[in-house]
């Protein structure tokens, strides 16, 4: 983190930053609800232009100690708590979840999906603060995972441009392609917690999720305990097991069921490495990279949100 320059000024008007690419591009009543808001408060208000300059102008808001609204999916957020936790000074970030994926607003801090009320929160909310995470130099507010539904986060980027692709059909076609056609690429990782390490020995894994909040990609419950402010993560390893029984798991999973399952292991860290065979598909927040080693820490209490 750099340090910042300012701290939160209250008096400073917050900035609302909007995706105008989230949800598909239907972000009409987004707009029309913020120009009405224009009319009655101050408010800065922008659009982005391209794919990453929510981070840059969030991360120059927080270094003015002015406070945020993001309106997005989970991928605009993202963008935006790294400007944020980037810029070292603690602002509030509001959220009016308005992508085709809204798992941290919905699931985890259980945010309205009414437009009109998710902007009233966003703005005038009480804070809270709530634990982020950082994974290999990329801070992420509520999960990330390494294994068969990273390699679906690649595939939902792929699948995205189709019509009709969106919400939990899109997850869950990317989802049925990789459990199909790469499902025996399933990454060998040796896992360490909290500097113990678990398995000398890779172990070939369906998935490892590491979470703050209880569900990701599209309400996938993956770690349905997870509390977004314990200050520690939860961790579901999946270990691998054959295809068709994989099929089945996977709506048990959809609905955080699968505690009693044998082959499924939950875990609670402040810090976790993974080495992996080869290099392996990595998702968070739906963002996604590819590299053989990760290192996480959780940032208790980092973010100030408003709910
Ligand atoms: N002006 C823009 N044009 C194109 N892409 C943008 C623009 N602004 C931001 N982005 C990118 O759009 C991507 C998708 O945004 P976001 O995730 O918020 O919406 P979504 O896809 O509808 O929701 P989700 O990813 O939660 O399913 C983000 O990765 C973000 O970096």
């Amino acid at each position: 983190m750099e340090h910042g320059t300012k701290t939160y000024d209250p008096a400073l008007f917050p900035l609302i930053i909007l995706n105008p690419a989230a949800n598909r591009g239907k972000m009409t009543r987004y707009r029309s609800l913020i120009e009405s808001y224009r009319q009655r408060i101050n408010v800065e208000y922008v659009e982005t232009r391209l794919a990453g300059e929510a981070q840059e102008l969030a991360k120059q808001a927080a270094h003015e100690g002015r406070g945020l609204v993001v309106v997005g999916g989970d991928g605009t957020l993202n963008e935006v708590m790294n400007g944020i936790l980037t810029s070292g000074c603690r602002v509030p970030l509001g959220i009016v979840p308005a992508g085709s994926g809204n798992d941290y607003a919905c699931n985890t801090l259980k945010l309205s999906s009414d437009p009109e009320t998710a902007l009233e929160t966003a703005l005038h909310g009480r804070v809270i603060e709530t634990d982020a995470g950082v994974v290999n130099g990329h801070y992420f507010a509520n999960a990330f995972s390494v294994g068969l539904d990273a390699d679906i986060a690649v595939a939902v980027g792929k699948l995205k441009k189709y019509p009709l692709m969106s919400g939990a059909r899109l997850y869950y076609t990317a989802a049925l392609k990789q459990l199909l056609f790469g499902y025996r690429h399933c990454p060998w990782v040796s896992l360490s917690l909290d500097g113990k390490v678990l398995t000398h020995e890779q172990q070939q894994y369906v998935l490892i999720a590491v979470s703050n909040g209880p569900a990701y990609g599209a309400g996938f419950r993956v770690n349905p305990q997870a509390d977004h402010t314990d200050g520690y993560f939860d961790i579901c390893a999946v270990s691998y097991m054959p295809l068709r029984r994989a099929l089945k798991l996977l709506p048990v999973l959809q609905r955080g069921e699968h505690a009693q399952e044998p082959l499924v292991h939950f875990y609670r860290a402040k810090a976790l490495s993974m080495t992996c065979a080869r290099p392996a598909n990595m998702q968070y927040d739906g963002e996604t990279l590819n590299a053989t080693t990760f290192e996480a820490q959780i940032l208790p209490g980092a973010l100030l949100v408003r709910v």
